[in-house]
């Protein structure tokens, strides 16, 4: 399930994207009092409602968004994820915290440079597309660099080289009405491209697609993903769009970031009781790697047999080892990292390799 492509520019460390630190949005009467008061601030939902009349939609979170990486925002309805991400283009006004973009502190911006922001640096993809419903198909893509102050002939050509990356060729003289769901979810999407914005904030984009169409929107996320290594931040109440879509993954609870990992490691070393009982139901197999699967080690033989890349999850590397009855050699560069045999692979698919309590990256403890 996770998205295991290679991208021409990784996602990098250095340098973040945004920058969130300590940020509260509290909904109510005097909501500015809830993140200073230890007291308040501690409360559970019920309790500060009942005591304030305030909800904390987001309380005191702090992450990096990496340049390069799709940042899903996972939880249940009401967990804050819509909040959280219009705090970050101040579409929604934090109560307290840090949000930097680049380094430049989003809360000191004034109402010019948010309208840059929000047109030329974080373009949002919402779950209705918002199209112009009289304008055509490359007009509704034109429309954001129309706003930028683009030259016809310009966003024209520029709108319609986004139209064909997105699928949708020849449809661009066709009206929003004569589109289906998936197609005019494109049309959002090569809307939010064309401005070439640094980076794509998604908010659940397609929670009302079919089955089939969102699938197949889940892989044209991916696919741009991979050929343009542009920054994404996603939010879904969808594990299973979220384990396909995310490099990394904070999953909400009442506010709070419960947990921040990668999909590997959220569903191999849960933080929580709370976020075992949200994986229980994975199929490890799709989300496991051998890297974490494997014993570590070179085989010390010559041939390296089933040469699987330490990225490859473990349900490919069962076929593998099924496939050829021995152990499968895990290669990186050459060099052999480990060995994978059916007992560590089944390990994985029971979940018994968590016995013994691995945590966060740790090396998982054997098989039993
Ligand atoms: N304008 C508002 N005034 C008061 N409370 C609000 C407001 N907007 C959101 N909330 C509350 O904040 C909490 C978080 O809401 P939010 O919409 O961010 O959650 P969500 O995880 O995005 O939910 P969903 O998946 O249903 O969209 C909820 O308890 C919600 O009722």
């Amino acid at each position: 399930m996770t998205t295991t492509a290679t991208l021409e520019n990784p996602p990098t460390t250095d340098n973040p994207v945004f920058s969130v630190d300590g940020l509260w949005k509290v909904f109510g009467p005097k909501a500015d009092r809830v993140p200073e008061d230890a007291e308040l601030s501690a409360l559970d939902p019920a309790d500060l409602r009942a005591r304030t009349g305030c909800t904390a939609a987001v309380r005191d979170v702090s992450f990096d968004v990496r340049k390069g990486e799709v940042f899903v925002v996972m939880g249940l309805s009401g967990s804050g994820k819509s909040t959280l991400v219009r705090c970050l283009t101040r579409l929604i006004e934090p109560t307290a915290g840090t949000i930097c973009i680049d380094g430049e502190d989003v809360r000191a911006m004034d109402k010019a440079r948010l309208r840059e922001l929000r047109r030329h640096r974080a373009a949002m993809v919402f779950q209705h597309f918002g199209l112009l419903p009289h304008r055509t198909v490359l007009d509704n893509v034109a429309y954001g660099l129309e706003i930028q102050g683009m030259g016809k002939a310009e966003r024209r050509a520029r709108a319609a080289e986004v139209v064909t990356k997105v699928g949708l060729e020849g449809m661009e003289q066709r009206k929003p009405s004569q589109l289906s769901g998936g197609q005019q979810q494109r049309v959002g999407l090569a809307r939010a491209l064309a401005v070439d914005p640094q980076v794509l904030l998604f908010d659940e984009p397609f929670s009302a697609l079919d089955p089939l169409i969102r699938r197949d929107m889940q892989e044209e996320v991916v696919r741009l993903h991979r050929e343009e290594g542009r920054t994404m931040v996603f939010i879904t109440h969808d594990l299973s769009e979220a384990l396909k879509l995310g490099d990394r993954i904070a999953l909400m609870r009442d506010g709070k970031v419960v947990q921040l990992g990668t999909p590997e490691e959220i569903v191999g070393s849960p933080a929580d009781g709370y976020v075992r009982e949200f994986v229980r139901d994975v199929p490890r197999e799709h989300v496991m790697t051998v890297r974490r699967a494997m014993k570590p080690g070179d085989c010390a033989g010559p041939a390296h047999p089933g040469g699987l890349a330490p990225d490859a999850v473990v349900a490919d590397a069962i076929k593998v080892v099924a496939g050829s009855g021995r152990p499968a050699c895990v290669v990186e560069n050459g060099r052999c990292l480990g060995v994978v045999d059916h007992e560590r692979l089944l390990g994985v698919v029971a979940g018994t390799e968590l016995r013994g309590g691995a945590a966060g990256t740790e090396p998982r403890k054997e098989a039993v």
